[in-house]
């Protein structure tokens, strides 16, 4: 795909494939086109030009609800939790927001045996999050990283099969980044995911990911495994060349 904003082309004709079950970094210098390649792929932004294709379906230009719908559930670098509201609550609206009549159903009222059911999934994400003890809080109140885990807890309430995070690490500390990694992989395990992992940490996507792509200035430089990409010239140049 191919997008421009004016005339920058923020993702310049990037294609690849990510197979099933795997961790896939996405890594690259600041503004090099990885949130907006995220962006592409859960439906925020259209191409200018390409396609998307999910699971052998072209799913280019489908909303974002429905890019959801289909198994495809994201964080954002900009955390974007409802302050306001506990921890149980954001993960219990995001169970509703699944699909738009999920969401209707949400606001004017379940049955009540599926609000149980909600309820106690709900539970049981923030449970894997390791916030059970803290459902009643209100979110803003959390830190960073457990706001992070909060979302993570959130987007795995839509019961995706692709899980995307933007920069999960930004603003832990480096006992909570030491822990992110096993717990990632414990997600994906688990839960039988496919991630996709935008990260700054590099230390933390070679560590975690089975392949890595680089994005520089908006084209594509490198994928293959976390050692190769490390060694190749064009991604040494790109992370030190100008420095
Ligand atoms: N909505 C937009 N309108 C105009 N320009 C945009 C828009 N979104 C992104 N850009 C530009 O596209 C380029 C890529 O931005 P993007 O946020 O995708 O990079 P990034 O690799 O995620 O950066 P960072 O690591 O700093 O988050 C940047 O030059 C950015 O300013």
């Amino acid at each position: 795909m191919t997008r421009r904003f004016g005339g920058l082309v923020a993702v310049n004709d990037v294609s690849f494939d990510v197979r099933e079950g795997e961790i896939f970094g996405l890594i690259g210098p600041n503004g090099a086109g990885k949130t907006t390649l995220f962006n592409l792929m859960t439906g925020l932004t259209p191409p200018s030009s390409g396609t998307l294709s999910y699971r052998g379906q072209t799913v280019t230009g489908l909303a974002p609800h429905r890019i959801a719908a289909l198994g495809m559930s994201r964080t954002f670098q900009n955390i974007r939790l409802f302050r306001g509201l506990s921890a149980l609550e954001n993960v219990k609206v995001a169970q509703h927001a699944r699909t738009r009549a999920g969401l209707w159903r949400g606001v004017f009222g379940m049955a009540r045996a599926e609000e149980a059911q909600v309820e106690r999934r709900a539970w049981e994400l923030l449970d894997l999050v390791g916030l059970a003890d803290r459902a009643g809080e209100e979110a803003g109140n959390f830190s960073y990283g457990d706001q992070r885990r909060l979302e993570i807890a959130r987007a795995l309430a839509t019961e995706p099969r692709v899980l995307l995070l933007d920069e999960p690490a930004a603003g832990m500390n480096t006992s909570e980044k030491g822990g992110l990694s096993a717990f990632i992989r414990e997600v994906r395990g688990q839960f039988d995911l496919t991630v996709l992992v935008i990260e700054h940490h590099v230390p933390l996507v070679m560590g975690l990911c089975d392949r890595v792509a680089v994005l520089n200035f908006g084209e594509l430089i490198a994928i293959g495994d976390p050692a190769s990409v490390q060694r190749d010239p064009r991604v040494i140049e790109a992370y030190l060349g100008g420095e």
